[in-house]
């Protein structure tokens, strides 16, 4: 019987329970709890609604037991705690449930509304994400702060195994030649670009892709598989002039393309004129 009140109450629920009330002093009412915990355990256990109504008409019948005992009013009183916890338990999970997908759905349902804005995320975001952080916290300053992050919808892609950021940067610093990504077709010195060079580097047919940044022309064959936003998306602004420049910088200005394809560095961009027939367009070779 002692372990039974003592450790047992938190788990065996029928028979311990009534001792452990028996041995409570606030709570007069020997009898009452004993029908009731009998009947609430099962009940709990098996069924949810069910149980709670059931209790609501056993504790009127044992009111009317009762008083012939305990005259005491606060009998009554007593026997329904046990059902607010019963059913206490059951309300607030699925209520703990249903409120988390509200905020992620919330979080989720702006980026939709800005897809149009998803190039500019970095700038716009801080930019936007200021008044509505002002306005969130005093609600939920969590739901807004998780918002601008993942507000925009990702194009990002699933790069192949090898080809993360971290795998780019490893094989920028340690290229299997000195020329892997600068090309097979160029010399080892950077070179003139014109702009009939640069078209004919446009990625299909077997040849590289080269993309003009701020004048300078970069090989990104190497970098395409890395690329997160996908081939396809770099492939657009190769061999174009001002094509790849623009597009770059509509969907993120934030990144730096020369720190990361510095190694792919071809050459600068030159007008047709300024390279002569039979001259060589090496940089070097004319500075
Ligand atoms: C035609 C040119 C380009 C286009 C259209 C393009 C497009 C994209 C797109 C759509 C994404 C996914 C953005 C997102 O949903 O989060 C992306 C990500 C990315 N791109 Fe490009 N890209 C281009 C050129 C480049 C170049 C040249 C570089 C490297 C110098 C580069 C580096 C990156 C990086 C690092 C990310 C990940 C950005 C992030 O984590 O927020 N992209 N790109």
């Amino acid at each position: 019987m002692d372990w039974k009140s003592g450790a047992g109450s938190p788990i065996a629920e029928p028979e311990e329970d009534d001792d452990s009330v028996k041995s409570r002093p606030d709570i007069p009412t020997m009898r009452v709890d004993e029908e009731e915990s009998e009947k609430t355990a099962t009940p709990l256990n098996i069924q949810k609604d069910d149980g709670a109504t059931n209790t609501t008409s056993d504790t009127k019948s044992k009111s009317s037991t009762h008083p012939r005992t305990l005259p005491p009013p606060p009998n009554t009183t007593m026997p329904p705690p046990p059902r607010p916890s019963a059913t206490a338990k059951r309300k607030p999970e699925p209520s703990p449930l249903p409120p988390a997908p509200n905020p992620a759905s919330a979080l989720r349902a702006p980026p939709t509304l800005s897809t149009t804005l998803r190039p500019p995320p970095s700038t716009a975001s801080t930019l936007r994400a200021p008044p509505s952080h002002s306005l969130a916290p005093p609600t939920s300053s969590l739901s807004t702060s998780t918002l601008s992050p993942s507000a925009r919808p990702s194009k990002k892609v699933l790069l192949d195994p090898g080809h993360s950021p971290l795998d780019w940067a490893h094989l920028t610093a340690n290229p299997p030649t000195p020329t892997f990504l600068r090309g097979a077709d160029v010399p080892p010195q950077l070179i003139r670009v014109p702009p009939s060079a640069l078209e004919w580097h446009h990625g299909r047919k077997g040849r590289d892709a080269w993309g003009v940044w701020r004048g300078k022309v970069y090989n990104l064959t190497p970098y395409l598989k890395f690329h997160p936003g996908g081939v396809g998306e770099l492939m657009r602004g190769a061999g174009k002039v001002g094509e790849g420049e623009r597009l770059f910088n509509e969907v993120h200005p934030w990144v730096s393309w020369e720190n990361m394809l510095g190694e792919c560095l071809v050459g600068v961009l030159v007008s047709e004129n300024e390279v002569g027939a039979g001259e060589g367009n090496e940089l070097e070779e004319l500075d």
